[in-house]
């Protein structure tokens, strides 16, 4: 199961990623916004970011206008690793490196196509642990 969420800002973009997750055979647990009426996106990457943390969600994806507020928000979230990414390589190195459970992205940065691209990778990179696992435990340790 993903957590989708976005802002008014995100909410076409969030609305294409889950048509294509879905048609993909991905479920998806949609934590709003429902419409680009303007609303605040700590709301919903906050939303999003406890069902990941919590392990109702195995991943996340958030996006904002930017990108920017709404992974500020998931990362405030104990247990959350979101990486903003506005291209594959970033996303597979996140995954590869840094374990990350999250992926933010901005939707008046990047377009439908290559957001779909970003997601397919975001989801199928695994984790490379060794070194990184240990980089990725000082992380974690600093939420104790
Ligand atoms: O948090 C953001 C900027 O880092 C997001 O892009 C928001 O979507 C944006 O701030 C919303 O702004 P708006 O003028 O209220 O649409």
């Amino acid at each position: 199961m993903i957590a989708i969420a976005s802002d008014h800002g995100g909410y076409n973009l969030k609305e294409h990623i889950k048509a294509y997750l879905v048609a993909k055979g991905i479920s998806c647990q949609d934590f709003g916004t429902d419409s680009t009426a303007s609303c605040d996106y700590p709301v919903f990457g906050k939303a999003a970011a406890e069902a990941v943390a919590s392990g109702a969600c195995e991943k996340g994806i958030v996006i904002c206008t930017t990108g920017i507020g709404i992974s500020i928000t998931a990362n405030k979230v104990k247990g959350i690793r979101c990486a903003l990414c506005a291209d594959p390589l970033s996303a597979e190195l996140t995954r590869r490196h840094n374990n990350a459970n999250m992926l933010a992205m901005g939707a008046g940065m990047i377009g439908p196509n290559l957001a779909e691209r970003i997601v397919d990778v975001f989801l199928t990179t695994d984790f490379e642990g060794g070194r990184h696992a240990r980089r990725v435990s000082q992380i974690m340790d600093m939420e104790k």
